[in-house]
């Protein structure tokens, strides 16, 4: 499912935090959102899978405005894993994971056997089915991670919206996870802040600067050194991966904002502390 997003506005607590955003994702691209705190990724995100009304512009999927379709039209086409973990949900994980149904089903009653079924697939494909009669509320950040991705999966819609979907996870599941998203052959858009992995795991890459979209393309095209320093701050040196040919970016604790590099490095000024 393509998804269209035309001159997209806005706005939280009374601010302009994504202005006139023009974005196309083809059917089944990974797409890798970018950007520093607080550039509006997760207000971008939101906008795109209809949690949020926008206060501008258009997002189609497949060329209908998503503001046309009823509640469980839209649910039927999109899941959205969210950042936050409030979801202090004291129920086994198994019937949390089950919720990922409720659009696909036809009133209130039992779960069916395919249901559950699709469920326990999805606990599988994120290592979590040991975790089936846990409660929740009782796992880890990263267990808690894996199931709400497995709810999102168990949704089966042609569109994924993660906001840092590896946020709390060890660096083997950040890496099954991102394979298992390239995996699924859905159009995914994915918040992320670890460039490197961006640049491995994502067909293109969209950089969010202060609401504004300033680059989207191959992750060969748009990241580089000058980038990552105009829109993060941060010096970094790009080298070729030896075994995937890939760009990595080592990054340098220096940034332009620093005063001029000193010889004795505890003396330099702490960055955030610098005089302009
Ligand atoms: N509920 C809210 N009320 C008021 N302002 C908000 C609210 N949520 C976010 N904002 C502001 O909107 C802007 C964009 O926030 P958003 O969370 O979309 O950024 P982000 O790029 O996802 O940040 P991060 O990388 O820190 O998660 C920020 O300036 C933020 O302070």
């Amino acid at each position: 499912m393509k998804v269209t997003v035309d001159h997209l506005d806005a706005h939280r607590g009374g601010r302009r935090v994504i202005k006139d955003v023009c974005l196309e994702v083809p059917t089944g691209a990974v797409l890798g959102l970018i950007g520093p705190n607080g550039s509006g990724k997760s207000t971008l995100l939101r906008a795109l899978c209809g949690i949020d009304t926008p206060s501008g512009g258009t997002v189609r999927y497949d060329g209908i405005p998503i503001a046309s379709l009823g509640r469980r039209q839209l649910a039927q086409r999109v899941a959205f894993m969210t950042q936050e973990h409030n979801e202090e949900f004291d129920m086994p994980v198994l019937e949390l994971v089950l919720l990922g149904r409720i659009p696909h089903g036809k009133g209130f009653g039992r779960d069916s056997d395919a249901d559950i079924a699709h469920a326990q697939r999805a606990l599988d494909q994120v290592g979590a089915r040991h975790l089936a009669q846990r409660s929740f509320s009782a796992l880890s950040g990263g267990e808690r991670q894996r199931v709400l991705f497995a709810r999102a999966l168990t949704q089966d819609t042609p569109v994924l919206v993660l906001d840092e979907p590896t946020n709390h996870l060890d660096i083997a599941h950040q890496l099954e996870l991102l394979d298992l998203i390239r995996a699924t052959n859905r159009t995914v858009m994915i918040a992320l802040h670890d460039l490197n992995l961006a640049a491995r795991s994502c067909d293109e890459i969209a950089v969010l600067a202060d609401g504004s979209l300033v680059s989207h393309g191959s992750p060969e095209d748009v990241l580089g050194t000058e980038l990552i320093r105009r829109v993060f701050t941060v010096e970094s040196t790009a080298v070729t991966h030896p075994a995937t040919g890939q760009p990595h970016f080592l990054f340098d604790v220096r940034t332009p904002r620093d005063e001029p590099q000193q010889s004795n490095a505890l003396t330099t000024t702490p960055k955030g502390l610098s005089t302009p």
